[in-house]
């Protein structure tokens, strides 16, 4: 088939290729000019695992492309896929201009037959609206699709190829043969596409967002009761996993969810819940709940340094929201940067991916940018840790103590063991379990 896929962001780009890589004539299409220019002379303008060489490998069989103009790509394609971003606007409800432009953009140029499928998260009922507008625009009814992402990032390829389930909301026999088609080589292992109306698709998306935010501060919340009581939050983490109805995935504990979905996600549930005169009660708890946990390592460093860091040295390990991307829109350690910044504290970071991410943010506000781990906790007062790269797990203790001026680490998520820091003779403050505390500090 051919595809047109609009915006090449994370969810556009991942799937403008996956869809080259299993056949199809893609062109990719996004307003960034520079973006675009990047990517035809294969410069992906994002760290996600595997997807550089699967964007150059289609490229270079013809089978991929970019540009900047609508009216290249949309006359000619079978299927018009919308993955533009939808953040939250300053009232919570998510900011859809970007799916009007397109919705403009492409009216003149959309085939007869070609089915229009919006893949962007987007509150319910907006499907219709894109369908009215077509109409509007084009004087007749258009095919138009709700087909929501639920890929993660650091994981997307996979996620993508191999997902649990894909769903569509259509609203004809056309669309729904089209998907079907489009999907199939996604699905041979028997993982089910789900057809239903748009209005259900969309709400699938958001309610499994929530669903997911939900578990993860309903866990934060326990790790901090678990901290008063002498509870070890991994113990009752593994304790309630095993019970199969609940399971062991997103009850982790940390520094509350970021990224670019959860926060905005609930939100926007949450609004449009609000304006149908209901009262989203859990959907705020849960945002509540997380915008508390967002500021807990900096609660640790506050009350540990009784409000004192200024001219203190801090080694910042991860900066990303999450491993294996260099995403750090609504990363924890904004906020922990934030504060160093504020109270005067000097900050050595490292990330293995996010680095020119933030030092596009705080530039020399930063005080040194390190290439390597270690590096980054050279004559440190303390090691503050934000995102669980596999790197930062294992580290030599010996050599780490040496290198750090006092042996403070202030972990935010749980990567260590306590004993072995106890016996290493570090002062450590992690998540939901008891602080180790040397002798000395
Ligand atoms: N990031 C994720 O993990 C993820 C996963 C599932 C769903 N989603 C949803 O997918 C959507 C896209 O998210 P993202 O993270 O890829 O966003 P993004 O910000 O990374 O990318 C959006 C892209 O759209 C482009 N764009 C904006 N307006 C345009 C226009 N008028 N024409 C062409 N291009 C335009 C931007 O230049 C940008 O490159 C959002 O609705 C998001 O909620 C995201
Ligand atoms: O047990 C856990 C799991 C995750 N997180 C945090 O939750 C956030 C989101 O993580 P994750 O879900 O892995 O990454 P995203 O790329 O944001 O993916 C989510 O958001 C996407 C956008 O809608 C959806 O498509 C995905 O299904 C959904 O998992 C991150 O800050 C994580 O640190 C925890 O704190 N504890």
């Amino acid at each position: 088939m051919k595809l047109a896929v609009i915006g090449t962001g994370y969810v556009g780009l991942v799937t403008g290729t996956c869809f080259s890589d299993l056949g199809n004539d893609v062109t990719c299409i996004d307003v960034n000019q520079a973006k675009v220019e990047g990517l035809k002379q294969g410069i992906i303008p994002i760290y996600e695992p595997g997807l550089s060489e699967l964007v150059l490998r289609n490229h270079e069989e013809g089978r991929l492309s970019f540009t900047t103009s609508v009216a290249e790509a949309v006359p000619d394609a079978d299927v018009v896929y919308i993955a533009v971003g939808t953040p939250q606007s300053d009232s919570g409800a998510a900011d859809l201009s970007a799916v009007w432009k397109v919705v403009e953009d492409i009216a003149p140029h959309l085939r007869e037959d070609a089915v229009v499928v919006v893949k962007s998260t987007v509150p319910v009922g907006t499907n219709g609206k894109v369908f009215d507008l077509l109409q509007k625009l084009t004087g007749r009814e258009c095919h138009v699709a709700s087909n929501p992402e639920f890929l993660k990032e650091g994981s997307a390829i996979d996620d993508f190829m191999y997902p649990d389930r894909v769903v569509c909301g259509v609203r004809n026999k056309k669309s729904e043969e089209i998907l079907r088609q489009l999907h199939a080589p996604l699905l041979r292992t028997a993982k089910p596409i789900l057809f239903m109306s748009p209005e259900s698709s969309e709400l699938t998306k958001y309610a499994a967002n929530a669903m997911l935010a939900t578990k993860i501060s309903f866990i934060n919340e326990i790790a901090n009761l678990s901290e008063k009581v002498g509870a070890d939050i991994n113990d009752v983490r593994i304790g309630m996993g095993h019970d199969q109805r609940i399971g062991f995935q997103f009850l982790f504990p940390g520094l509350g969810y970021g990224g670019s979905c959860f926060p905005k996600d609930v939100r926007a549930l949450t609004s449009l819940s609000e304006t149908l005169d209901l009262e989203p009660r859990i959907m705020r708890a849960v945002d509540e709940v997380n915008v508390h946990q967002r500021s807990s390592l900096v609660r640790k460093i506050d009350a540990h340094y009784k409000g004192d860091v200024a001219g203190k040295t801090f080694g910042v390990w991860g900066l990303a929201f999450k491993p294996k991307t260099d995403d750090i829109r609504e990363a924890p350690a904004l906020d922990l940067l934030q504060y160093l910044i504020e109270k005067g504290a000097k900050i050595m970071v490292h990330d293995p991916e996010a680095m020119e991410n933030i030092r596009a943010m705080f530039g020399d506000k930063i005080n040194k940018y390190c290439e390597n781990v270690l590096e980054a906790v050279e004559g440190v007062d303390c090691l503050a840790i934000n995102t669980e790269w596999n790197e930062y797990r294992t580290p030599d203790f010996k050599q780490l103590k040496a290198k750090m001026k006092e042996a403070v680490i202030f972990d935010g998520r749980n990567l260590f063991d306590l004993e072995i820091l106890e016996q290493a003779g570090f002062t450590y403050y992690s998540v939901g379990r008891r602080p180790v505390k040397a002798d000395r500090s």
